[in-house]
């Protein structure tokens, strides 16, 4: 790589990523690695302008205060350290510098250039890509998700037809969606998609089935049956894409940090399957993956979207999935989402779904009695998914929202919102 880089090393901060994002914010590319990186390794990467020891409340480990070895104190690249008493460089400061000090750093005392951009970006992984994978083939899951979607557009530019993707529609997808995989990838960008249409097969399995941890496994265990089957059906697949981000490589590989999550992958693919991983876009924060899919011509709605669980709208139709219900959540999802960005809410709210539960309550529909299902709206704002608020969405907009699922959607008579915080609520029902 090219650019100018900024390297972090963490000595028990809880904060390197907002420190490594104020620092690309520059246009300056950053790196979190762990205190104990050797100097050979400093050494062997390209372009180190300069480096911070960035320390914090988790600076002991198995009992003893970290720091790095005296070694890289000496090894001439300028050095600031932040909350780390015992550093022994000129520049310390307390907590987080500033941003115009933070510019002091790295355009004054470093050097660094500001060529840290998307279009940087992808001009270097086309070319590295091109050069790693030669002719061989690669093979995607493809969701629809900003992660894979924008994975497969860099992909499609790097090797065109060598990338196969593989899109499951599990039945499970919010309205439209499939579709849209279809004409984002295969009319517009042409790549060579499968697109598995698999909704019966996932629905039979889910039969009858109430339990959300037995339907959550029985959705995951499916996907892989399928892609396996997908993929044993194409010949020559050397490399398998994936769309590992940076904060799952941080997440997964901290010294200091206390939680520690799993690394991203494909749901667990079958150990027998020999691919090696091809992960483009590991370097960036999901800002910039964002950001490099609007660049790689992806449209709005797709890079913008909201999270979306795996399991897709199976968890939202709670207990066992019927095909009635499931169409309830699939049809009022759909309006909430269209009302929400008519209301300009979703740019602004991080997530919100409806949910049906499997219960009915008594109405009056065409001046009869009706026996019908409920809509639950859901409306959360939160930063990393542990704890979450409610939007206070405006009343009219939930008037609207109501009166249209009520006259819309199939088989409902009432609609209510969840005012529920996270906790002791989770986001999701199921
Ligand atoms: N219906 C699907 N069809 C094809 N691939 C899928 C599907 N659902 C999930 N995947 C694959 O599994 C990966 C992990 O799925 P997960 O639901 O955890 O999404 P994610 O981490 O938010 O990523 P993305 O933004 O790409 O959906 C996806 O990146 C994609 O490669």
């Amino acid at each position: 790589m090219k650019e100018d880089r900024i390297i972090i090393l963490d000595l028990g901060s809880t904060k390197n990523t907002d420190l490594a994002r104020a620092v690309r914010k520059l246009g300056v590319y950053s790196e979190i690695h762990p205190f104990d990186i050797t100097v050979e390794e400093l050494k062997n990467m390209d372009h180190v302008r300069g480096i911070i020891l960035n320390g914090g409340e988790n600076r002991i480990v198995e009992g003893k205060a970290v720091d790095v070895d005296s070694a890289i104190y000496n090894c001439g690249v300028p050095m600031i350290s932040v909350d780390h008493p015992t550093a022994k460089c000129r520049q310390q400061f307390d907590e987080m510098p500033s941003d115009e000090k933070l510019k002091q750093f790295v355009f004054g005392d470093c050097k660094a250039e500001a060529n840290w951009n998307m279009r940087n970006f992808i001009s270097e992984q086309v070319e590295s890509l091109r050069e790693e994978i030669g002719d061989k083939k690669v093979l995607l899951a493809l969701s629809g998700g900003v992660d894979s979607s924008v994975v497969a557009a860099l992909l499609i530019k790097a090797i065109g037809q060598q990338l196969v993707c593989v899109h499951v529609n599990h039945g499970l997808m919010r309205k439209g969606e499939s579709e849209s995989v279809v004409e984002v990838f295969q009319k517009q960008l042409h790549a060579n998609l499968v697109y598995v249409d698999a909704s019966e097969r996932f629905l039979s399995k889910l039969e009858g089935v109430s339990d959300p941890e037995n339907k959550r496994k029985i959705i995951g265990n499916e996907f892989i049956r399928v892609f396996d089957e997908e993929a044993m059906k194409l010949d020559g697949i050397h490399y398998l894409g994936q769309g590992t981000i940076y904060p799952d490589i941080i997440e997964s590989g901290t010294k200091t940090a206390k939680m520690v999550k799993s690394h991203h992958n494909v749901g667990g693919l079958p150990k027998d399957m020999q691919f090696e991983l091809v992960e483009p876009l590991k370097q960036l924060f999901k800002d910039e993956v964002r950001a490099c899919g609007t660049e790689l011509g992806l449209p709005d709605y797709m890079v913008n979207r909201q999270p979306f669980p795996g399991p897709g709208l199976g968890v939202r139709c709670l207990g066992a999935i019927t095909r009635d219900r499931l169409e309830a959540v699939r049809e009022s999802d759909a309006i909430l989402r269209d009302e929400f960005e008519k209301a300009g809410l979703d740019r602004r709210v991080w997530q919100y779904f409806t949910v049906v539960p499997d219960f009915k309550s008594v109405g009056m529909k065409n001046h009869a009695r009706s026996f019908d299902y409920m809509v639950i709206i859901r409306a959360i704002n939160t930063v990393d998914a542990m704890t979450a608020t409610i939007e206070k969405v405006d009343w009219d907009v939930l008037e609207t929202i109501t009166s249209r699922i009520l006259d819309e959607v199939d088989n409902v008579n009432r609609v209510c919102f969840d005012m529920s915080p996270k906790p002791p609520a989770t986001i999701e029902f199921e």
